[in-house]
């Protein structure tokens, strides 16, 4: 509840936003529901938007940092949860402040507003003394602080002490470039429409907007602009001529090796992302399933988009109760994950998980695979895709299909790893392609 009324486009005004949604997530919101949550509440422009949104992710990738701030500097742990939240908000841009050599804000700018944002509220104005002594301290002592709280591996690398364990074991080589890419913000990579226009010319078209832009070296119909922009300022998105999708995304429609007319089915589906890409690649009779009704809605508004159709199914793809019987000749499972290779992109993922989602998840996957298999032709091929960079959901489960159902493994990329730089930027994603031979 708020005391005095903050001006919408001043600092103080996304700090409280943010931290509305920060805490929301706290208590197990996604960060895109929290925020929808607070847009809805407030009255914010567009540009108030964008800033609490920044505030808000730039928060959750410095919350391990952030809370062990918090911890080093205040004997209690703060309450209300919006205080704690708006602290740690304050606490990451603050941090982000030292790290950059642009910073976006004044470093005491952030203390007066994070203040102000405090008083504003009535859960939190008895405490604005308190915030401003803990943001000052850290302004005065920023280093000795820091130092201290980068022993605990939380503080560190800005994820929970599981997830860091985790990627340890996965990958002793690269677990730290790992952790590094997901806290890295993600490049703007587009999907040039080959039904309307080829990469050569879209790239044309980019720079005649003044928009610079370059092909990225994995993905044939993929580039990168080089600084991300608002989805309605991409020239040409509302006729479909581009979409928004990650380079590592763009690899499934061109494993899947599809031909005109084949039967396709895209068994996990919503929102449509790889569908588009089916559909824009070849003329097949495609079926997009999705157990998420309302997110089957968002495969409607994409392909309308791109003026492309599908037959559109709510289902769950591990039982048969909305299949005809006829066989596919190709089959892209994008089973449901713990989106552990696509952090960069959601924040929030790292701080919700549980460390027994990943054995939850493989167990619905093994299901979802296992019956698909029964619907693919003989000769058909099965796509196997996880946003995942635990082997438990990604190569483990790879190996232990084919040996149940006796599959022929194809060659595909197997798993990929996040990365944050250079020209091959992008998600963390599993591909293992399968045949059937008999
Ligand atoms: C990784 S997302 C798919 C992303 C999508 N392929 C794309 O490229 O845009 C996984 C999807 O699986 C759906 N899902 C989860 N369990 C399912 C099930 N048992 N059957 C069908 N879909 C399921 C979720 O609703 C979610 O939309």
């Amino acid at each position: 509840m708020t005391r005095l009324t903050l001006k919408p486009d001043s600092l103080s005004f996304s700090l409280h936003g943010a931290a509305t949604a920060v805490a929301a997530v706290g208590r197990g919101t996604a960060l895109p529901q929290a925020l929808a949550q607070v847009f809805a509440k407030t009255d914010a422009a567009p540009q108030a938007r964008g800033a609490i949104q920044d505030i808000a992710y730039c928060c959750l990738r410095h919350l391990g940092c952030a809370e062990a701030l918090l911890s080093a500097m205040t004997p209690r742990h703060v309450e209300p949860p919006t205080l704690h939240a708006l602290l740690c908000c304050a606490l990451a841009l603050l941090i982000d402040v030292d790290d950059s050599d642009n910073p976006r804000y004044n470093a005491f700018t952030v203390v007066d507003q994070a203040v102000t944002a405090a008083a504003s509220d009535n859960s939190m104005a008895r405490a604005k003394g308190m915030a401003n002594a803990v943001l000052r301290r850290f302004l005065r002592e920023r280093d000795t602080l820091l130092q201290q709280v980068a022993r605990d591996p939380v503080a560190q690398w800005n994820y929970p002490a599981w997830w860091i364990r985790n990627a340890q074991s996965a990958y002793p080589n690269d677990w730290q470039t790992i952790l590094r890419a997901g806290n890295a913000a993600p490049p703007l990579t587009l999907r040039v429409n080959r039904r309307k226009t080829t990469v050569d010319d879209y790239l044309a078209l980019l720079a005649d907007a003044g928009i610079a832009a370059t092909r990225i070296g994995i993905g044939a119909d993929a580039i990168r602009l080089t600084q991300p922009i608002p989805v309605h300022r991409i020239p040409g998105f509302d006729d479909g001529m581009a979409s928004v999708q990650d380079a590592a995304a763009q690899l499934a429609t061109p494993l899947l090796d599809l031909r005109d007319g084949m039967r396709v089915l895209d068994a996990c589906a919503a929102p449509g992302g790889k569908s588009g890409h089916i559909l824009e690649a070849a003329d097949v009779d495609l079926w997009a399933l999705d157990s998420d009704a309302r997110r089957l809605q968002r495969i409607t508004e994409n392909l309308q988009r791109l003026q492309l159709r599908a037959t559109l199914l709510a289902g769950d793809a591990s039982q048969r109760d909305w299949w005809d019987g006829q066989p596919f000749d190709r089959i892209l499972a994008d089973v449901p994950c713990t989106a552990s290779g696509i952090v960069r992109r959601h924040p929030d993922i790292r701080w919700l998980r549980r460390k027994e989602d990943a054995t939850q998840l493989s167990s619905i996957s093994t299901k979802i695979l296992d019956n698909l298999w029964q619907m693919l032709k003989p000769d058909g091929k099965l796509l196997f895709v996880t946003c995942s960079l635990w082997p438990q959901e990604s190569e483990r489960q790879a190996a232990a299909f084919a040996q149940r159902n006796n599959a022929t493994r194809l060659p595909a990329p197997g798993q990929l790893l996040p990365v944050s730089d250079g020209q091959q930027d992008h998600d963390g994603l599993f591909y293992a392609l399968f045949q059937r031979t008999a």
